[in-house]
């Protein structure tokens, strides 16, 4: 028998705390925030107020709702004082609370859903490549540090140099250091509002340097993020193609050099059933192992499958270049790719690979006689 919607989507909002948002959440922040938004135009609000404040008091149940049934699975879970402490505990708990708590603190009702904007922060765990970020920012903390003390240097010497300059000409605007900090804040990170600029022509040099230290302060930080990004790419794709690697049989020989030289040389490749890989006439410029799934080649008169550990492909690598027949996944498959120049190479230096392949293909070329 079907479980009842009410308990059956407690028990899933229970058991995906901390992790990435279920659709009705987000739901919830979009239809939330978007309301919130209205709130604040006017006369757009006065005409909509009732579908408004419903709008956002729906929003707002949902999270309560959330935020109880969390709690009460984490302390039949015996995890409630982790889950309070977690990040994600904190996230749900101020999505439920922050605007009930302003409002019975007297806050008038268009500033205490101004807080609803919080709601944002649920959305934080589903950011696709947030832990490579944190990542990047841990193992390129120092260059970026660097960069920022590089700024600060520049952003305090450039402002004291423009108070000594412009202080007489116009003592508004850069009577004072913290007054000139503005500026050389605004200069320096390129927004360049233009409310304060320096007349004198000392000053205006002072000013053309800043301008080209702020382009180079911020290319370092860009080229830093950037590297930093395809560094940790990288390494994520060596990981999920080795770990496949050494899951393949054929490779289950090698020792863990001659794996992560293997595994250099491959990619993975995810693929959904009925999907064709290679295709009957084409030009063969590489060839496949199956880590997960299956294949099925499509040869006159039968079809055979290759399952986990099985290759293809290769017959083209090592002959006149041309497929000899279509291949196409027959279930969700994980293949690792090894392109001619690779396959090669691997042949080089590992010969006892190269005879494994090398003796199949003849085989396979028997066979198919
Ligand atoms: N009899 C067979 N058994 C298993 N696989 C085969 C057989 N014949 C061909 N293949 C594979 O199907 C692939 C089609 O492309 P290639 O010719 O490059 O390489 C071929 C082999 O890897």
């Amino acid at each position: 028998m079907p479980k009842p919607m009410i308990p059956a989507l407690a028990q899933f909002l229970a058991a995906t705390a901390g992790r990435n948002m279920t659709k009705a959440a987000y739901v919830a922040v979009t239809v939330g925030v978007l309301s919130m938004v209205l709130l604040t135009l006017n006369p757009a609000y006065e005409t909509a107020h009732r579908w408004v404040d419903l709008l956002l008091w729906a929003s707002l149940a949902y999270f309560v709702f959330e935020w109880l049934v969390r709690l009460r699975h984490m302390t039949r879970q015996r995890r409630l004082a982790l889950y309070m402490s977690s990040s994600a505990g904190l996230v749900d708990a101020v999505g439920a609370l922050a605007v009930p708590v302003a409002l019975i603190l007297g806050a008038e009702p268009k500033t205490a859903w101004l807080l609803c904007v919080l709601w944002v922060l649920k959305v934080v765990p589903g950011i696709p490549g947030l832990r490579q970020l944190r990542r990047v920012l841990v193992f390129e903390s120092g260059p970026l540090i660097s960069v920022l003390v590089i700024f600060l240097m520049v952003v305090l010497l450039a402002s004291v140099a423009e108070y000594f300059l412009e202080r007489d000409v116009q003592p508004q605007t850069f009577g004072s250091v913290p007054a000139a900090l503005w500026w050389a804040v605004v200069t320096l990170t390129t927004t360049g509002y233009g409310d304060v600029v320096p007349v004198t022509p000392l000053g205006r040099i002072v000013a053309a340097l800043v301008m080209i230290s702020g382009l180079g302060v911020f290319g370092l930080w860009t080229g830093i993020l950037a590297t930093g990004f395809a560094a940790e790419t990288r390494r994520d794709n060596f990981l999920k193609t080795w770990e496949s690697v050494s899951k393949v049989p054929f490779f289950a020989a090698l020792g863990p050099a001659a794996i992560a030289d293997v595994t250099h040389m491959l990619r993975t490749m995810e693929l959904p059933p009925r999907i064709t890989i290679i295709r009957k006439g084409q030009q063969g410029d590489c060839m496949y192992f199956i880590a997960a799934g299956e294949v099925e080649v499509d040869l006159p008169g039968k079809k055979v499958q290759l399952g986990e550990g099985a290759f293809f492909g290769e017959m083209a690598l090592l002959g006149n270049n041309m497929r000899g027949a279509n291949v196409s996944t027959t279930k969700v498959s994980r293949l690792l790719v090894l392109d001619l120049v690779d396959f090669r190479v691997l042949m080089a230096r590992h010969p006892d690979l190269a005879e494994t392949i090398d003796a199949e293909a003849k085989r396979r070329a028997l066979e198919n006689k």
